[in-house]
């Protein structure tokens, strides 16, 4: 893409467990980067069905907004790549950076995740917020959470506290309930509020609940 300015982008991993605030920073952040002159886009891995084709946070009733889908196949970079030189088509101009923030980014592959730091960032086309959990119900790494971990220039914690009411500390694991009780058994991805309900728990509480 000819005619723009040179920038040093980022690639910059936030994680929290569920109900972090992560979808609420993204809304937040993009809307005053928008404000003051920043070429934005939210996009998600189309892995992620909850909420269809918009990312939403659970503040507010609510809030939400539009989400480009990542198609789970191809190359995520030059997905991206195309979807900036269609808006530059448009309206949008090179003076003003790209900022690309991606929801759920546990359900990149490490694969996608290269593909973003490597064709995206390094291309020096845009920065990219990453935002997404650390660990599956087991407390084991999600692939993609790994590459990010590995590849990402920051990786920034959100810390919250364990839902168990009165508890305080931080919360390390989310945990995956069936009828009220921990389980540790079922396949990594099950969607929140469709396939399963989850509790963001601190270590001792997530231990001493496992059945
Ligand atoms: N600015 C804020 N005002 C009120 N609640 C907030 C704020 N930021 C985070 N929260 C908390 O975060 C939750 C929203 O989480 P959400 O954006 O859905 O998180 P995540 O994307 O990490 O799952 C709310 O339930 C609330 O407890
Ligand atoms: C722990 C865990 C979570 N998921 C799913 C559940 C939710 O749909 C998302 C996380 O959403 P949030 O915005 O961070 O609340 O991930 C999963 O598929 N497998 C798991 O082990």
């Amino acid at each position: 893409m000819p005619g723009r300015p040179r920038r040093h982008h980022e690639l910059n991993f936030h994680f929290s467990t569920m109900a972090g605030g992560k979808t609420a920073e993204i809304l937040l952040d993009e809307y005053r980067k928008r404000d003051s002159g920043w070429n934005t886009i939210i996009a998600k891995p189309e892995g992620d069905s909850k909420a269809g084709t918009r990312i939403q946070s659970r503040i507010a009733g609510g809030m939400e907004a539009p989400a480009l889908l990542i198609p789970e196949k191809g190359d995520a970079g030059e997905f991206l790549r195309r979807e900036i030189a269609n808006r530059l088509g448009a309206s949008a101009v090179w003076e003003h950076p790209w900022l690309i923030y991606v929801d759920e980014a546990q359900f990149l592959s490490p694969e996608q995740v290269k593909q973003l730091a490597t064709g995206v960032v390094d291309a020096d086309i845009a920065t990219i917020e990453a935002y997404g959990l650390l660990n599956d119900f087991r407390g084991e790494l999600f692939p993609g959470s790994a590459a990010l971990l590995k590849w990402a220039d920051r990786k920034i914690q959100i810390a919250s506290a364990c839902e168990r009411g009165g508890c305080g500390q931080v919360a390390v694991v989310n945990a995956r309930l069936v009828n009220g009780i921990v389980t540790t058994e079922g396949p990594q991805k099950a969607i929140d509020g469709i396939e399963a309900t989850y509790s963001a728990l601190c270590r001792s509480h997530y231990l001493s609940e496992i059945t």
